[in-house]
Formats: structure tokens, C-alpha cells, sequence
């Protein structure tokens, strides 16, 4: 395997086609979903030569947490549908690839199983109606070491997925269960999920009257939302449709980030995921202002693959694809890329 869609094929003869569907599958038509890996295709870099690039320094900053390369782990749901290594598996991979893992809030294995594995660590939260547990939820991940919350804001109702739909996927199968939704924490029944469609801003002032962890917001698409993250002192923003699994027809992250950045400036830091496949695709997002880029299926495919191994042969092959490109692209640092090095086309 040499290239993460060499691996999202090999996943693809491994998983339970129900399963294969529930990871790979978007909203309604998908046309997000495909526009997201599709949108890289109208970006082209224009490279600077004999700037001596010598060895590259692909090490950034995020959050005062410093990582070996701009790629953090996106929060996805139950990975030991995928292998019995689980999001164990995936933390063992991001501490081994010295990057940050999001643990999902549907994970299938327990923050303090995870946190043991030296893992660094932001947890995924969907505020729940009840706002109690959450805050018990808050306070297990916060003792168990993570060091940021990402509030997901771009789900106050559930995408409509008619893969799902149609193959019946509509819970986890016997013996796998969200164990963060415990309650009591461990040892208790394991909650579903609940969606909040009053969701609002004033939720920022509740997480932060029951937190110091830094506050990441996960699903920003629209400056406006972002100028708003910034000025209620948000500590990141994730630009993100969510895979093409919320709403469809949303633009995709990459078309969506420059508007975002030039919104925000350097009031806090940016991040994009959506359809980063190849080591061209992080410089691209890089080189348009993100801070940092989060990848999702590629990570599951990994661990469909081979588990632990698997995810860390994904995260290598991109740190491998980004330091090749950011050579020929003649940067020999992050900070080096910057938006001359991208053109747009065909729009
Ligand atoms: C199977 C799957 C499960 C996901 N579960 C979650 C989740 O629990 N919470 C969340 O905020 N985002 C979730 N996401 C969205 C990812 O965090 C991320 O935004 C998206 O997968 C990035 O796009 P990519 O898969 O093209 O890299 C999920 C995505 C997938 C594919
Ligand atoms: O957020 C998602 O995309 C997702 O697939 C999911 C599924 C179950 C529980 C939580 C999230």
C-alpha cells in the first residue's frame, strides 16, 4: 500500500458491507461527501524552486501543543467496528506518529483506556439535552487527562443516510457499545446519544462555567460563525461539513477556509478537514491559512486494514506525501507555505 486510497481499497474488501457503508457513506445524494474529496482537484500549486530546502521541518503548534506534523485524527464514531483494536489501536498510532487523536463521544472503548496509552488527547462532545451528564461526561474526560473539548456544532439534528437506511446499520451490534456514555461513568448502561436542536451560543458560556479545557468548535463553514467563535473566546475552529454526512450540498471545507481565515485573521487558530487524501491536499489546506488539518476515513480504513499498524501506516504515508511536497514546493518549514503557492481553477 502506497497511497491512502490504496489502503481505503484494501478496507473495502475487509469490512461488512453494512459496516464499509456506515464509514464511508454522506447525507442524502451525497454530493457533499464526493465534492469534498473533488474540490482538491481545482487547486494547483505554483512552486518556488532553489530556496535550499534541506531538511523539513513539518512540526506545528496547536493549542500550545506541539505536534510532529500538521495532521491530527478527526473524531469518528465506534472504531471497533472496524477492528478490535479500536480507538486503543488509533491512540497508540497518533502517540507513535506523535500527533493528536479526537477521541469521538461515540467511541467504543473508554477515555482511560485510551488516556493509558500516552495518548494525547481532545474529546468530542455533542452536548446532550441533559446537561447534567454532560457535564459528568466534561468532568470524567477532563480527569483522565484531555486536553481540549471539541464541541461539535454542525449536528443539532442527525444527517439523514440512506446507506444506513437501506442496509437496516441503526445501532452497534451485541457486545460493542459508546462506553464514554456510561452513567454512572464504567459501570452503568450505556445512554444514546440525544441530538439538541436548541443548541445555541449561550452553550459557550455553560461549557466554560464548568471548564478550563481549551474550547474547540467543530462544523464552522460561515465567517460570520467564525468572527462569533472568535469573539466569544473560542480557542479553535475546526472549518468542516462533517465527511458530507450532515447537511448535503454544503460546501466543502477547503472552498469554505480561505473566507474563514481572512475572517478571523490571527485572532485563533484554524483548522479544515474534508477529503485530505494525499500529502498535497494538507499543504494545499496549509498554504490557504489552516493551522493544522484533521483526516477521518483514511484512519479508519487504516485500522480496517491492520489496526494500530494500519493507522500509523496512513499517518505516515501523509507525513511522507506532505514533506515530498513541501520540498518540491520549495518550503522547507510550515510557516514557509502560504497562499501565492495555490491557484484555483475551473471556477
Ligand atoms: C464514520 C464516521 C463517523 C464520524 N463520527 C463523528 C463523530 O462522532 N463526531 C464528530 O464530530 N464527527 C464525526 N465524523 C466527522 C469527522 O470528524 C470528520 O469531520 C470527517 O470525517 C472528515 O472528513 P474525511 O472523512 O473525508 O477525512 C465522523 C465521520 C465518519 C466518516
Ligand atoms: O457523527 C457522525 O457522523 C456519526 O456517524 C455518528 C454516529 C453515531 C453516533 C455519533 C456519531
Amino acid at each position: 500500500m502506497f497511497s491512502l486510497p490504496d489502503v481505503a481499497a484494501a478496507a473495502a474488501g475487509r469490512l461488512a458491507a453494512a459496516h464499509y457503508d456506515f464509514f464511508a457513506g454522506g447525507a442524502d445524494d451525497e454530493r457533499t461527501l464526493r465534492a469534498n474529496t473533488d474540490a482538491f482537484d481545482r487547486y494547483r500549486l505554483r512552486p518556488r524552486v532553489l530556496r535550499g530546502v534541506g531538511e523539513r521541518d513539518l512540526t506545528v503548534t496547536v493549542l500550545g501543543q506541539s505536534l510532529s506534523m500538521p495532521v491530527l485524527i478527526a473524531p469518528t464514531a465506534f472504531h471497533r467496528l472496524a477492528h478490535p483494536d479500536g480507538e486503543v489501536g488509533t491512540a497508540r498510532a497518533a502517540a507513535a506518529a506523535g500527533t493528536v487523536l479526537v477521541l469521538s463521544m461515540a467511541a467504543t472503548q473508554p477515555v482511560e483506556q485510551v488516556a493509558a496509552t500516552g495518548v494525547r488527547f481532545w474529546f468530542q462532545l455533542y452536548v446532550q439535552p441533559d446537561r447534567a451528564f454532560t457535564e459528568r461526561l466534561v468532568r470524567r474526560v477532563a480527569a483522565a487527562g484531555c486536553g481540549a473539548l471539541v464541541v461539535t456544532v454542525d449536528s443539532p439534528v442527525f444527517g439523514r443516510r440512506r446507506r444506513d437506511l437501506r442496509n437496516g446499520f441503526l445501532d452497534l451490534p451485541a457486545g460493542l457499545a459508546c462506553e464514554n456514555l456510561r452513567d454512572p461513568a464504567g459501570s452503568g448502561p450505556p445512554r444514546a446519544i440525544g441530538w439538541e436542536p436548541g443548541l445555541n451560543w449561550d452553550v459557550l458560556d455553560w461549557l466554560r462555567g464548568i471548564t478550563s479545557l481549551p474550547i474547540v468548535l467543530k462544523g464552522i463553514l460561515h465567517p460570520a460563525d467564525a468572527v462569533r467563535a472568535a469573539e466569544r473566546g473560542v480557542d479553535a475552529i475546526i472549518v468542516s461539513n462533517h465527511g458530507g454526512r450532515q447537511l448535503d450540498a454544503a460546501v466543502t471545507g477547503i472552498d469554505a477556509l480561505p473566507a474563514v481565515v481572512d475572517a478571523v485573521g490571527d485572532r485563533l487558530p484554524v483548522l479544515v478537514d474534508g477529503g485530505i487524501r494525499r500529502g498535497t491536499d494538507v499543504l494545499t489546506a496549509l498554504a490557504l491559512g489552516a493551522s493544522a488539518v484533521a483526516v477521518g476515513r483514511p484512519v479508519l480504513w487504516g485500522l480496517a486494514v491492520a489496526g494500530a499498524d494500519g493507522v500509523r501506516q496512513v499517518l505516515e504515508l501523509l507525513r511522507d506525501e506532505l514533506d515530498r511536497a513541501m520540498a518540491l514546493c520549495g518550503a522547507d518549514r510550515v510557516a514557509a507555505l502560504g497562499p501565492d503557492l495555490v491557484e484555483t481553477v475551473g471556477r
